[in-house]
């Protein structure tokens, strides 16, 4: 961390314990404008932040730390093509996938919006074609199914996406998402297929990664078993940026939707990994997706940094992590359409800021990427908000809300809201020893039994939410949402001076499985494992006979 944000950080420590005292209850009554003072909008979103334990003070200690750190510089240098991803050396701009036309983007002094709108072009294109037949499968079928295979950023946010746009599929192919190398994935997704109305997009940056392209093998010989080797062409198609890779996977030219290596796997949805959301929800739909997130791209760019919603996520988020010390955020969608949200957001999270290292490769010696987990609203409250609401860890959550439905369906949505509204109230305000006397001796309980169940039924509050409301889940809303977290996420690793965009972390478990598969498949020797890895391939191979 940059001195000056160390120094600004501290003085956020020193504030905070001497907030310690105060709850939320009281913050509130103090301050009848506590919502118009932390609440912010754009467009049809808006972040409320009130029920977070700051006052005027904190926040203004959270906008000198992100001064102090210098979020805006390094904002500038993403936006502008540097190579801030300094371990692989690559720029970081999945902001350029959903720039507008006439924008101009350079790296290493060439221009990379012509590609951007060259590929993004075709895929409008094959979507299209797919969506109305005109491309067909090799016996001349249209297309009912689109099976997307891939994993990581190659699944999670197209899946998430075209989960969350359902209501917008309006005729297009049934999309399903097949990224587990345990076989029963793919087994099951195919058992419900027709191979001759059944189109396979291979999804995957680097075209090497093994659950994609053993899946991809199997789906291939799906095919060829069923259709012949000459069906092959006519019912894949690859979304890399390897192209040599794909060409020998037998991937005609034609159908290879490309991109780049300065989109991040986890960044990648607004790129060609994109198509099958595209195929599903038609290109006209895509485009929203990619104008909501550059909606939220310019807000993040140019607004002040106490009104940018992005910073402001990002430095609660600091404050919740290095100041509270709270380690996980929960993210709790009211809205059963964003139940991948959560998944998607742990790999944009964890993985860009679960590092511990700075970007100059010092060990950082405070808290980074808090856990990142959640489950849509209602269901989690039967789960879970148990421990939220009396357990002692505290939680902060988002919570996210439409104001209206997709689909009116009498007075669901009603009650999906008040639930949700109430829940932010039980985490904020609690209910006091006294409140629950009262309650119990209102209903004529005995004062022995009022005392033995009062201290089990004591809300302690004090808990912190943010809640964004939107005015409905389409493509625009979902892309400035997601757009959101990138960004939120980017705040947080530029105070950490961490380097969010690589994952070295997921390496050695891909190397060391390597080296077991022999041991495994082929029945290589145990010699040299460790005695718990041999000891537990010693029982697989007894229980496998
Ligand atoms: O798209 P691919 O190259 O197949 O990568 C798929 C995923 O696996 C990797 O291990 C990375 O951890 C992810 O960031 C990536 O999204």
């Amino acid at each position: 961390m940059k001195p000056a944000a160390r120094t600004a950080l501290e003085a956020l420590k020193v504030h905070e314990s001497r907030l310690a005292a105060r709850h939320l209850r009281e913050l509130f009554q103090e301050d009848p404008g506590r919502f118009e003072r932390f609440s912010a909008s754009l467009g049809d979103l808006t972040l409320d932040y009130s029920k977070n334990r700051i006052t005027a003070e904190t926040f203004d200690l959270l906008i000198a730390l992100a001064q102090a750190a210098e979020v805006e510089a390094l904002r500038h240098a993403m936006f502008t093509g540097e190579a801030i991803n300094l371990t692989e050396k690559r720029a970081v701009l999945h902001t350029a996938l959903r720039a507008p036309e006439s924008a101009s983007v350079e790296v290493n002094g060439v221009d990379v919006m012509l590609g951007v709108h060259d590929v993004l072009e075709r895929v409008g294109e094959f979507a299209e074609g797919v969506r109305s037949g005109k491309i067909t499968g090799a016996n001349g079928k249209a297309f009912t199914d689109v099976v997307n295979i891939g994993i990581g950023g190659s699944d999670l946010g197209p899946a998430m996406a075209v989960a969350a746009l359902t209501p917008f599929r309006d005729g297009g192919p049934r999309v399903h998402f097949v990224s587990n190398v345990d076989g029963a994935h793919i087994h099951d997704t195919l058992a419900e297929l027709d191979p001759e109305r059944t189109l396979f997009l291979i999804a995957s940056k680097t075209f090497t990664t093994l659950e994609t392209m053993t899946n991809a093998a199997s789906a291939r010989e799906w095919i060829v078993e069923r259709l012949g080797e000459e069906a092959v062409s006519a019912h894949f198609a690859a979304l890399s940026t390897n192209l040599k890779k794909v060409g020998e996977f037998g991937i005609d030219e034609e159908r290879v939707f490309g991109f780049w290596d300065w989109v991040g796997g986890r960044y990648s949805v607004w790129s060609a990994i994109g198509l099958p959301l595209a195929i599903s929800i038609g290109f006209k739909n895509f485009k929203r997706f990619l104008a909501g997130a550059r909606q939220m791209d310019e807000h993040f760019r140019t607004a002040p940094l106490a009104e940018n919603l992005p910073v402001i996520m990002g430095l609660i988020g600091i404050y919740h992590r290095n100041v509270c010390a709270y380690p996980t955020q929960a993210v709790i969608p009211y809205d059963q359409r964003l139940s991948r949200f959560a998944a998607h957001l742990q790999q944009l999270d964890m993985e860009s800021n679960g590092k511990r290292v700075t970007r100059g490769g010092k060990a950082v010696d405070y808290q980074t990427g808090p856990v990142v987990w959640g489950e849509p609203g209602t269901n989690g409250q039967h789960a879970f908000f148990q421990l939220i609401h009396q357990g002692t860890e505290v939680v902060p959550v988002d919570f996210l809300i439409a104001a209206e439905p997709n689909e009116a369906m009498g007075d669901h949505h009603a009650k999906l809201l008040a639930n949700c509204l109430a829940q932010a109230q039980a985490l904020a305000f609690g209910r006091t020893e006294d409140e629950v006397r009262a309650e119990l001796s209102s209903q004529k309980m005995a004062p022995a039994e009022i005392d033995r169940l009062s201290p089990h039924k004591v809300f302690p509050g004090n808990r912190p939410s943010n809640t964004l409301i939107y005015k409905r889940l389409d493509p625009h809303t979902l892309g400035m949402l997601i757009a959101l977290y990138e960004h939120r996420v980017f705040v947080m690793g530029a105070i950490w001076d961490i380097n969010s965009f690589d994952q070295w972390g997921v390496e050695l478990g891909k190397a060391l499985a390597s080296n077991l598969l022999p041991v495994i498949r082929d029945g290589a020797t145990t010699d040299g494992l460790d005695s718990s890895t041999a000891g537990l391939v010693e029982r697989y191979r007894a229980l496998s006979r």
